[in-house]
């Protein structure tokens, strides 16, 4: 059994992996943070974890903390985990970081898109951990950067076309909807019940800052520096992404042909479903789960690829893929604690 701390406990990614850790065979969650909930019990604040857990919420030490876990997961807003994180702990204790500060290698990128760096050495140690495409370096950190919802639905649509010389690298668009809860548990008026309900609306338009984060992710394996278009939207849900990706071929390809290149980049992936032929994946089949489903279409009049992929934004976008990483870590089956079938309905 290994000790886990969970910073942020308070939040709906931080309350998503205090779930699933629970459900882990080899993880005692023996310490959960919050700056303003201190000293209360955990079930105060999510009544689910009613005669479950005793948790009360402590402060956010990190030195206190790297004394007494194996593993902290810091489930904190951007900029917050860059000045907490030092190389002292990192001697001492294996971070997995859900928020953004770690995930962008570039430091100008990371700030200009976000804010500034508080510890930019850092940054090289750390690792983007996205299972899939990372596993080799995620078993040699300390340090990993759990990547973000929308990043991950995009990247894993989109990586095995990537290599492929008849394939415009220049075309891509990723249209991606969100559920509510991508947006966090804090007061907002965007994301008020009569704000939110009802209504579908795209934000921050060629300007999120996932944006980067995909670029700088799917680069790497074109070998070349990718710009692409995304746009986000925020949908009346609670839970779930669904990234619909454009890709322009340069030549005719059928989509056996297509399908067979994400069949064979995605044979071993237990939680990529790749669909039949025909087929395209709707939230509601991924809910609750680490999976995420791919679906192949191509518009020969266009001569377009167009691949929708599907996760739940708390599970493979957060939390679950916390918890693959955890796995990879430890030496663990990646599946462990995490292989349920998605909850429907819901
Ligand atoms: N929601 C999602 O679908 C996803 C979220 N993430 C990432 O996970 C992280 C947490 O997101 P989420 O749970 O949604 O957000 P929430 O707003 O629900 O939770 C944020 C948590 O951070 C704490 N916090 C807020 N401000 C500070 C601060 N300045 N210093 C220290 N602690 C602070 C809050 O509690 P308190 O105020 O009590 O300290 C709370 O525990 C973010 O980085 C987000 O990007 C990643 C992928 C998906
Ligand atoms: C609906 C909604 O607001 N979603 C969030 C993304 C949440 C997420 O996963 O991104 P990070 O991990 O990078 O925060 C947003 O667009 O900012």
């Amino acid at each position: 059994m290994i000790k886990v701390a969970v910073v942020g406990a308070s939040g709906y990614a931080g309350q998503e992996l205090i779930r699933l850790l629970y459900q882990h065979p080899n993880v005692d969650v023996s310490t959960i943070t919050s700056r303003s909930n201190i000293n209360e019990r955990y079930d105060n604040s999510y009544g689910n974890y009613l005669k479950i857990s005793d948790l009360i919420f402590s402060e956010n030490d990190m030195e206190k903390l790297s004394e007494e876990v194996d593993v902290i997961f810091l489930a904190l807003p951007h900029g917050v985990a860059s000045n907490v994180v030092t190389q002292e702990i990192l001697n001492k204790v294996k971070v997995i970081d859900l928020g953004a500060d770690f995930r962008i290698r570039d430091v100008d990128v990371y700030e200009s898109w976000y804010t500034k760096h508080g510890s930019v050495p850092l940054l090289e140690k750390a690792v983007y951990g996205l299972c899939e495409l990372n596993r080799e370096e995620i078993v040699n950190t300390n340090i990993i950067a759990n990547p973000g919802c929308y990043t991950t639905c995009s990247i894993l649509s989109l990586a095995p076309l990537m290599d492929k010389s008849y394939v415009d690298k220049k075309s891509i668009v990723i249209d991606a909807k969100s559920g509510v809860t991508g947006a966090g548990r804090g007061l907002d008026l965007s994301t008020h019940y009569t704000e939110a309900n009802e209504s579908i609306k795209a934000y921050k338009v060629a300007s999120h800052r996932h944006t980067p984060e995909i670029e700088e992710q799917l680069s790497k394996i074109a070998g070349e520096g990718i710009r692409l278009l995304f746009t986000p939207h925020l949908v009346p849900m609670n839970r779930g992404i669904l990234a619909t990706s454009y890709v322009r071929l340069k030549e005719e390809k059928s989509i056996d042909e297509i399908y067979s290149i994400y069949e064979e980049f995605y044979k071993d992936e237990y939680f990529v479903r790749l669909l039949p032929k025909g087929k395209n994946p709707e939230t509601r089949w991924v809910k609750g789960s680490n999976y995420c489903d791919i679906g192949l279409n191509i518009d020969s009049r266009t001569n377009t690829i167009i691949i929708i992929g599907a996760i739940d934004n708390l599970v493979k976008g957060a939390a679950g893929q916390a918890v693959q990483n955890m796995n990879l870590l430890f030496g663990w089956e990646e599946k462990t604690g995490l292989d349920y079938v998605p909850l429907f309905p819901i």
